[in-house]
């Protein structure tokens, strides 16, 4: 048999009824009659329901009243009232609510305590009785379809701020997989081998090319750079969300090879910016700053072949965060997800 506890008088019914006229059988103590013209299923002992019931408990959460007096007469009766569903509820005024009870008095195996505390002790009997009526009961579990994990690419032209969006997302989304790309770029001022970029000299990585190692790979700037197959994979197979930053070229090659990725393209707010961040950062000889310029023309023209476009302006790095955040969120929110494979 299921007992309930009703645990506050504040939130449960019982506690937070009102003194108003619409209540005539409720003075200073609760009495059986009451109880049993008025719960809905439920009598003390084993009465009807009645409609009133309901609109009056509906009443009573909207003009809660302090009922000190109500419920210590109510536990001086040591009521237990029998829902006439063959359920049980024993009424408690020390805590704020009612909560499901197995019979040998531990919380039923599998439910939610947690869901149970929104629950006042009207819903809790109604949904005892339609759960009688139905010959079911209703079930805690999740009503969303898990979500397939997400492979997010990250691309935009030099300069625009991948990295600088990708370390905030990291520190915002600290459940997902942030792919360390390799490089064999040397090492700029500040950087972590292992956490910005694997650091590898040229033959190392030519090694992982010839054995297939590599998602995706690319020559940028004299630089090789390319994502490790085995980190993708390890993070997709235990669920997690992937961020992968790419360059363009490289966004275009893992949307050829996995279509069902999610492709983000950034932008800065005009090229002047761009090139003023490029420059600003000062981390290339102007003739090296040119390249970059001019191809970053090339790729801003491949826009529309992202699944997304979020602007990154000046000074406004949470903003663009924040963007991304939404539509990973909303991402994940789709029916029809396609599991990754690679
Ligand atoms: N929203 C922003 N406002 C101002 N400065 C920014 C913003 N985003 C990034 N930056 C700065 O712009 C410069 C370039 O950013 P970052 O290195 O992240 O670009 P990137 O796209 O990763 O470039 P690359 O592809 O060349 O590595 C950095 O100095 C960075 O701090």
């Amino acid at each position: 048999m299921m007992r309930v506890v009703a645990a506050t008088r504040r939130r449960v019914g019982l506690g937070t009824w009102s003194e108003s006229a619409t209540w005539p059988c409720y003075r200073n103590t609760l009495d059986r009659s009451c109880l049993q013209g008025n719960f809905p299923g439920v009598s003390a002992s084993g009465g009807k329901a009645s409609a009133s019931g309901q609109r009056l408990f509906g009443h009573s959460r909207l003009a809660p009243t302090p009922l000190g007096r109500r419920t210590t007469a109510l536990q001086n009766q040591g009521d237990q009232l029998s829902l006439s569903l063959g359920h049980q509820l024993t009424v408690s005024p020390q805590h704020g609510q009612i909560l499901p009870f197995s019979s040998n008095g531990g919380t039923e195996p599998g439910t939610s305590q947690e869901s149970d505390h929104l629950e006042t002790h009207t819903e809790t009997v109604m949904m005892a009785a339609l759960e009688k009526k139905l010959g079911s009961t209703f079930s805690r579990k999740s009503t969303l379809p898990s979500p397939s994990p997400l492979l997010i690419v990250i691309s935009g032209p030099s300069g625009v701020g991948k990295d600088a969006v990708i370390n905030r997302l990291r520190e915002v989304h600290g459940d997902m997989h942030f792919v360390v790309t390799a490089t064999t770029r040397p090492r700029r001022q500040g950087e972590v081998d292992g956490e910005d970029y694997i650091f590898m000299d040229k033959e190392d990585f030519e090694d992982l090319i010839e054995r297939n190692e590599l998602l995706e790979h690319a020559l940028v700037y004299g630089d090789y750079k390319g994502i490790p197959k085995q980190q993708v994979r390890k993070a997709l197979g235990k669920g997690t969300d992937v961020v992968l930053r790419l360059d363009v070229q490289g966004a275009a090659t893992i949307r050829r090879l996995i279509p069902e990725s999610l492709s983000i393209f950034l932008v800065a707010e005009n090229e002047r910016a761009l090139v003023r961040r490029l420059l600003g950062r000062k981390t290339e000889p102007l003739d090296r700053a040119l390249v970059r310029v001019e191809t970053a023309r090339q790729e801003t023209k491949r826009i529309a072949e992202f699944d997304y476009v979020v602007e990154n302006p000046s000074g406004k790095l949470e903003d663009t965060v924040r963007k991304i955040s939404s539509i990973i969120e909303a991402e994940k929110l789709r029916m029809q997800q396609k599991a990754i494979r690679i």
